[in-house]
């Protein structure tokens, strides 16, 4: 017998989705990532993750208009001609001066920057710590919110690098995808499929899980042999052949290890992967191409941020972050 309201699963029935929760239809529906799914939101879950499915496969019908992570960036990709991805990590000490001490400044230096660089990215990827760090998580939410609004074509990744048990992660993503309504969310696989399940329950989502961090000290871990292979390849390996049927999975490795790019991409085939480093961190923007782009030039989110966002420090530093910009994306495009 179905539960109430037309809830797909039997009564006292589990949802095999997550977690094995019980069904519960005097909640007029069945518990999913700690929220209740309703038979037609059940049945949207179900489009998109066909949608998803034939994105990847490039097979799907256009009057469907599939509207997840993977399909927007692929989109992003072909119409922007761009792999950049320009990270937010607004930084207050090294604002222009007529943005210092501003209630909303944070916001408004952000918002400039999207607004001069929109034409020129894949994504743009805000870092969470340095909103919360300064109280300032409402204005992240206005940034995220203006993105939509005026970029509506580029995909937001909210960089907050998550990883807690099942119930936990459950608010965590409520948090990136219903607070900030983030189309991706970077996550430490450190704890394992539960942990990240609560994170693949919303299938029209990315989410970008740490392979090979860009960092001096990801090797401490990441390079650890398991069973005769490295932890960041058996992460890979797990990501696409287990953790990835929704195919709304992406890998980040960093542009400071090209070697270990290109392992990554032998392992997980034409999955995006996240690659920060260049810029600040040095990565070579060449190697990184000619180890991580698909056969298609594209597969890749390449991202930039102190070198973007401070290239300028006067009234027109949104102006000198989109040179920036344009010569990065021209840079990356060179080798593809
Ligand atoms: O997940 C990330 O974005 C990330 C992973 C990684 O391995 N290395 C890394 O630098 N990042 C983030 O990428 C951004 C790099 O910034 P820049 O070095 O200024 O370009 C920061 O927001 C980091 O938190």
């Amino acid at each position: 017998m179905a539960g109430g309201w037309g809830c797909p699963h039997e009564i006292n029935d589990t949802c095999s989705r997550v977690n094995n929760l019980p069904c519960d239809p005097g909640m007029k529906g069945c518990v999913l990532a700690g929220r209740y799914v309703f038979a037609n939101e059940d049945k949207n879950i179900r489009l998109r993750q066909k949608q998803a499915r034939e994105a990847q496969a490039g097979t799907q019908n256009p009057k469907e208009a599939p509207m997840t992570f993977s399909t927007t960036l692929a989109a992003a990709w072909r119409n922007n001609n761009s792999l950049l991805c320009v990270g937010l990590d607004p930084d207050p000490a090294k604002f222009p001066a007529h943005l210092q001490g501003q209630p909303q400044g944070i916001f408004e230096f952000c918002a400039g920057i999207a607004d001069a660089t929109a034409d020129l990215v894949c994504c743009f990827k805000p870092q969470i710590a340095y909103f919360a760090a300064r109280r300032a998580e409402d204005q992240l939410e206005a940034l995220i919110a203006h993105i939509h609004e005026k970029h509506p074509g580029i995909p937001v990744i909210l960089d907050a690098k998550r990883g807690d048990i099942g119930s936990t992660a459950e608010q965590y993503a409520v948090e990136a995808f219903e607070r900030y309504r983030a189309d991706a969310v970077t996550i430490n696989p450190y704890m394992g499929k539960d942990s990240v399940e609560p994170y693949l329950a919303y299938p029209d989502k990315g989410v970008i899980l740490l392979c090979r961090t860009s960092n001096p000290g990801g090797s401490d871990l990441q390079f650890l042999d398991v069973g005769g292979e490295k932890l960041y390849e058996r992460v890979a390996r797990l990501v696409v052949s287990e953790w990835n049927s929704n195919g709304q999975c992406a890998l980040v490795v960093g542009a400071t290890f090209p070697a270990e790019i290109a392992r990554v991409r032998e392992i997980v085939g034409d999955m995006p992967l996240l690659v920060p480093g260049i810029g600040a961190q040095g990565g070579d923007i060449e190697a990184t191409l000619k180890a991580g782009k698909t056969a298609a030039g594209t597969g890749l989110m390449i991202n930039s941020s102190r070198a973007i966002l401070y290239a300028g420090k006067g009234e027109d530093y949104a102006q000198a972050a989109r040179q920036a910009a344009l010569e990065t994306r021209d840079a990356i495009n060179r080798w593809r």
